[in-house]
């Protein structure tokens, strides 16, 4: 989860896939704090103003007017019905046309069957990588002539899932936390997994196929693409195509590559009735050739209806009461709250540095411990859980996108089906609440943006970008490197309808951070720690965390005024196996935790400490041992004082501490260190000790892996072969745990 730190995983962008054409009907021009108008409603196929051609097609939007530029609508020419009769080079030529000719014609029967049934990419994400493939997937699909829609779980209601409603699926999710189902799939995911009679089978004539995105880091890898594709069978669905696993560590992008290479046929076959034989077969043709069609299903963005007068007035006074009363007084009889329906916090938040340097930081670092009192909510916790927050965005940033976009903060309106945008809503909640506007550039987002460049040198150079041939460009100037503002200012006559973002931009993810405290010491005080991001972009300018620049905000101002802190929704991520052993004196446990990753050993640390002091004199008591890391001991050692106090006293067998900054001393990981004592790890593993892993992923966790299976080569005695199947076992038996996560792409 999110854990210690920052939480986010680099998005696995998935290069090679084509530009979703949109048709746009021009609106009127809307008066955002005014009369009620729509923006972004579909117009059939050739209307006058269609998109043209993939890569360089424009659009209107109903506030922005970017003009439908019949310069791009290169339709082409008609071929010839049959070839003339010639010889030589010329009847090569006819031959050639004749050849597309047909093509073209087999291509334009089999894309109205491929319309036959509605194909939904069904996805449960928690980070953004799964939904950005599924919009992908979806928009390939359309080019294609298929009817495809990208479809967030949460849309997706159990008892109405059947063959009905949903004759063909590809499923693409993930995993998040340990092994638990993304936020937008926790309800489905539920119905799916509770048992019923094995005769019961609604998804019966649902055809479906997978793709699971994992990370073979974590213990329980693949878990929930695993569940849902065991579940589906079993409620009946049957797979019309394989089913593939991505793994991180090797690298998802040429696994679904490869696997969206044969998807089409499959798909074309499942939807049309028509066998994909091979070269020359008219379905796998029109699979295959690009693209198919004029039109995409679904050419048509949410419908926005802007408010006025009452509804508006309405909708304005509800948002500024919100948290609504009787949500703040909401309670869980089982204390289990949700993104959804949340905890709300009202009682002053502490906070306080855990680095040096204050509110300063040091050396471009800054950890701050935050706590919430959650008293009266029911929530009861164990050390491995993780507290979870909504955040809002930077209100400067909100301020300016909007002023670059033109779209009035108090307008409001209706858009009805986006599952993370109420409805009524205005401008500024939207902005400020609901869609990410800070994080790395998809490009889905890229895609969907560029038609809405006046310019056609614009549109073009975008559409570049988001196209498979700009796959390099797009990793050199867009990933990791731009947010929506910045794509915005390098492309201002890009001016995208308030319907195209809400579409396009991504939920504002919930983010999670591992409990740093104990309910035996702690009691209702739920507390974190979490590094402040803030780092200089490409083009020089200083980028802030969303979540983290947040809290800290609202964390300084609750604490420094010791007045209510307007209330923070949070709800609890309870940890299926990163938890302490149920015997806390008597089990051996290796902890090894670098920089923020050192969060949840404090709860468990506290809840060993209480039940030592209640343990009798004479019982048998475990080894525990804490191997920490960080830059400089008088910069970022995190809970130093307290950790310290738990080697005095016993609570700790052994505290390890690995500096890699020290003036004059070569640099040290935990990994270093864990070999150094490798005498004494390998005394703690044949007691039996459990290990568990946390921190940063990239290439942390397998250099701790690896650095456990050389002990057991040199102090254990076994083979490479053998230590690595007993780390195996260790894995499979809940004994070596981990709980990773990559803060590369900095925007937490
Ligand atoms: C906090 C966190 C927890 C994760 N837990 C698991 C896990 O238990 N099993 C697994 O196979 N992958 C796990 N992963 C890896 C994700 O499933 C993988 O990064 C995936 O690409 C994320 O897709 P999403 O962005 O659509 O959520 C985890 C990733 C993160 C950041």
């Amino acid at each position: 989860m999110g854990l210690g730190g920052v939480s986010l995983v680099v998005g696995g962008l998935v290069g090679g896939f084509l530009l979703r054409r949109k048709k746009i009907k021009a609106k009127k021009p809307s008066t955002p704090s005014g009369s009620a108008n729509t923006e972004g409603v579909a117009t059939s196929p050739g209307s006058a103003s269609s998109v043209g051609s993939v890569g360089a097609g424009a659009g209107a939007g109903a506030n922005h007017g970017a003009q439908a530029s019949s310069s791009q609508s290169s339709a082409p020419a008609p071929a010839p019905a049959s070839a003339p009769a010639a010889t030589g080079g010329s009847a090569l030529l006819a031959q050639m046309k004749a050849r597309r000719a047909a093509q073209s014609s087999s291509a334009k029967k089999s894309s109205s069957n491929l319309k036959a049934k509605p194909v939904f990419v069904l996805y449960a994400s928690q980070t953004g990588t799964c939904r950005e493939i599924a919009k992908n997937l979806a928009a390939e699909a359309s080019t294609k002539g298929f009817q495809a829609k990208a479809l967030d779980m949460r849309e997706v209601n159990f008892d109405n899932l059947s063959v009905a409603t949903h004759p063909v699926l590809v499923l693409v999710t993930s995993s998040t936390g340990d092994g638990d189902p993304p936020d937008n799939a926790a309800k489905l995911y539920t119905k799916v997994r509770k048992k019923r009679p094995a005769s019961e089978k609604p998804f019966a004539g649902i055809k479906y196929t997978s793709l699971g995105l994992g990370d073979s880091n974590y213990t329980r890898f693949m878990h929930v693409p695993r569940q849902f594709n065991k579940k589906f069978a079993d409620l009946g669905a049957e797979s019309f195509y394989k089913s593939v696993e991505a793994d991180e560590v090797d690298g998802i992008e040429p696994i679904i590559e490869a696997w969206t290479e044969d998807l089409w046929g499959a798909l074309t076959f499942v939807v049309t009735g028509e066998k994909p034989a091979g070269a020359g077969d008219a379905a796998a043709a029109a699979a295959a050739a690009l693209p198919a069609v004029a039109a995409p299903w679904p050419a048509q963005l949410p419908c926005v209806k802007w408010l006025s007068g009452t509804e508006h007035d309405t909708c304005l006074s509800t948002e500024a009461k919100a948290p609504a009363r009787d949500a703040i007084q909401y309670r869980d009889p089982k204390g289990m709250y949700s993104p959804d329906e949340p905890f709300f916090v009202t009682a002053p938040i502490t906070c306080r540095y855990l680095t040096a340097g204050g509110v300063k930081g040091v050396n471009g670092r800054k950890v701050m411990h935050v706590e919430l009192d959650v008293a009266g909510s029911g929530i009861r916790y164990n050390p491995g859980d993780a507290v979870g927050v909504s955040p809002e965005n930077d209100p400067s940033l909100v301020d300016s996108v909007l002023s670059r976009l033109g779209l009035n903060a108090d307008a409001t309106f209706m858009c009805e089906g986006i599952p993370h945008v109420p409805c009524p809503c205005s401008v500024r909640h939207v902005f400020s609440h609901c869609v990410d506007i800070s994080g790395a550039l998809k490009k889905s987002l890229v895609r969907s943006l560029a038609p809405f460049c006046k310019k056609a040198e614009e549109r073009s150079r975008m559409a570049h970008l988001a196209s498979k041939d700009g796959a390099k460009d797009f990793e050199k100037h867009v990933a990791n490197h731009d947010g929506l503002l910045q794509i915005l200012t390098a492309f201002p006559s890009c001016a995208p309808p308030l319907a195209c973002l809400l579409d396009a931009l991504p939920p504002l993810a919930p983010r999670l951070y591992s409990l740093t405290s104990a309910m035996c010491d702690d009691g209702e005080r739920l507390s974190a720690a979490l590094s402040v991001v803030e780092y200089a972009a490409k083009d020089g300018t200083s980028r802030r965390g969303v979540a983290s620049t947040w809290l800290e905000r609202v964390a300084s101002a609750s604490s420094s005024s010791s007045s209510p802190s307007g209330a923070i929704g949070v709800h609890l991520r309870k940890s299926a196996g990163f938890r302490p052993p149920v015997d806390v004196v008597g089990s051996s446990v290796i902890m090894v935790g670098p920089g923020t990753g050192v969060a949840p050993y404090r709860g468990f640390l506290k809840e060993r400490k209480f039940a030592l002091t209640s343990a009798s004199a004479d019982a048998t008591r475990g080894d525990w041992m804490l191997f920490f890391g960080c830059r400089h001991p008088e910069e970022d050692y995190l809970y130093r004082e307290e950790f310290e106090k738990h080697a005095a006293d016993g609570t700790l067998t052994k505290l390890v501490t690995a500096f890699s900054r020290v003036d004059g001393q070569p640099k040290s990981y935990v990994q270093h260190r864990l070999k150094e004592l490798g005498k004494d790890v390998n005394a703690a593993l044949a007691r039996g000790a459990s290990i568990f892993v946390c921190g940063d992923g990239a290439g942390m966790a397998k250099d701790v892996r690896a650095a456990f299976a050389d002990i057991m080569v040199t102090h254990g005695e076994m083979t490479g072969g053998e230590a690595e199947m007993a780390l195996q076992k260790m894995v499979s038996d809940g004994r070596y745990v981990t709980e990773v996560w990559c803060d590369e792409a900095h925007d937490d």
